[in-house]
C-alpha cells in the first residue's frame, strides 16, 4: 500500500487548495493508499511537518498547490528519493502545466497519482542548497516582483500589472556578468532567466524549448530592446514565439552564475536573494509521477 503525504498549501490559487485536497483526500484513501494531510500555517511550518512525516516512513509526498508550494518542499523531496504527486490548485501551475498535469481537473490529475508512472526530471540547484524546478529569473520580471511586494494595495493580479506598468517606466537595460560553466560574459540585458522548465509566471514561455529531463539548464538572455517593442512583442511569450527575435539568446549549460549590483533573483516564483545567484542542474532527481513514464 501506498503510504503518501498529501500536502496542503490552503494559500495557493485563491483558496483553491483545501477544496482539491478534499477531493483528492477521499479518491486516493477509496484507491488504497495510506493518505497523510500536512498543513502547516507558512513553509517552514509545513516544511517541519513534512519532515516528521518522512521520518515515520514514506513513498511520495503529494502536493496541493502552485509552484510555491512545490518549491517549499522540494528538497526534501529530492533528499530523500520520495515519488512527487502534483494536484495543481496555484495560479501559475508552471510545473504542472510544463509535464502535462492538467490544471483545474483535479480527477484527472489524481488519477495521474494513482496510475504510479514514474518519470525522471532534472533540478537546478543553487550554490545556497535551494532546489527550483521551473525558472530563475533576474532583471526586469524580478524588479516587478519586488515592486509589487512591496505595495499594499491592489491585492492580486492588478498588483503586478500596476507594477509592470510603473516598472516599465523606469526601466533600463541592466548590466549582468554571466558565467556559462566556466566561460564569463558580459551582456547589458532586461532579463536573464534560467530555465530547467520552460515557462514561469503563469504559461510566460520565456525559456520556451527547455527541456526538463534533457540534463541542461536553459540560460536565456534578453538582450536591449525599447519599450515600445517590449510591449509589442510581450504577447509572444504566451506563445514562446519571442525566441526568433533578434534580441533573444540562449545557452545550454551544466551550471551558471548572474551576477549584476542590485538585482534580486526569483526561482519558482519565489524570492531567492541578491545576486550573485549560481545554479547548477541535477539530473533525474525528481520522481515526478507523470502522465507519461520515463523512456
Ligand atoms: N504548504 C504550505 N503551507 C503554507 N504556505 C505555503 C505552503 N507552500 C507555500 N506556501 C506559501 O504560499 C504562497 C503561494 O503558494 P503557491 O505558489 O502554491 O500558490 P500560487 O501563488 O497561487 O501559485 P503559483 O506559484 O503556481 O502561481 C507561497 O509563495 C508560499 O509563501
Amino acid at each position: 500500500m501506498m503510504r503518501c503525504a498529501l500536502v496542503v498549501n490552503p494559500h495557493s490559487g485563491r483558496r483553491r487548495g483545501d477544496e482539491v485536497a478534499a477531493a483528492a483526500h477521499t479518491r486516493l484513501t477509496a484507491a488504497g493508499a495510506e493518505v497523510v494531510v500536512v498543513r502547516g500555517a507558512d513553509t517552514s511550518g509545513a516544511r517541519a511537518h513534512l519532515e516528521t512525516v518522512i521520518a515515520g516512513g514514506l513513498d511520495a509526498v503529494v502536493v496541493v498547490g502552485g509552484d510555491g508550494a512545490l518549491h517549499a518542499v522540494l528538497d526534501l523531496v529530492v533528499r530523500h528519493d520520495l515519488l512527487l504527486g502534483l494536484l495543481p490548485a496555484g495560479t501559475g501551475n508552471d510545473t504542472a502545466r510544463s509535464t502535462g498535469i492538467p490544471v483545474g481537473d483535479a480527477t484527472a490529475a489524481v488519477d495521474i497519482v494513482l496510475a504510479g508512472h514514474e518519470r525522471r526530471l532534472d533540478v537546478a540547484r543553487t550554490g545556497e542548497g535551494v532546489h527550483v524546478m521551473t525558472v530563475v529569473a533576474s532583471g526586469f520580471d524580478s524588479k516587478v516582483n519586488e515592486r509589487a511586494n512591496a505595495m499594499r494595495w491592489p491585492r492580486g493580479n492588478m498588483r503586478y500589472n500596476l507594477a509592470i506598468v510603473a516598472e516599465l517606466r523606469a526601466f533600463s537595460p541592466l548590466p549582468f556578468s554571466i558565467t556559462l560553466d566556466d566561460r564569463v560574459i558580459e551582456r547589458e540585458a532586461m532579463l536573464v532567466a534560467v530555465g530547467n522548465g520552460p515557462s514561469f509566471g503563469g504559461g510566460l514561455r520565456i525559456c520556451e524549448g527547455a527541456a526538463m529531463d534533457d540534463g541542461l539548464l536553459d540560460v536565456c538572455i534578453i538582450n536591449p530592446v525599447s519599450k515600445a517593442k517590449l510591449l509589442r512583442v510581450f504577447p509572444r511569450l504566451y506563445r514562446g514565439t519571442h525566441v526568433s527575435l533578434p534580441e533573444f539568446e540562449r545557452h545550454r549549460v551544466r551550471s551558471v552564475t548572474l551576477s549584476s549590483p542590485g538585482i534580486v533573483a526569483y526561482g519558482d516564483g519565489e524570492r531567492l536573494g541578491a545576486l550573485p545567484v549560481s545554479a547548477e542542474v541535477v539530473p533525474g532527481a525528481v520522481r515526478l509521477l507523470s502522465p507519461v513514464p520515463s523512456p
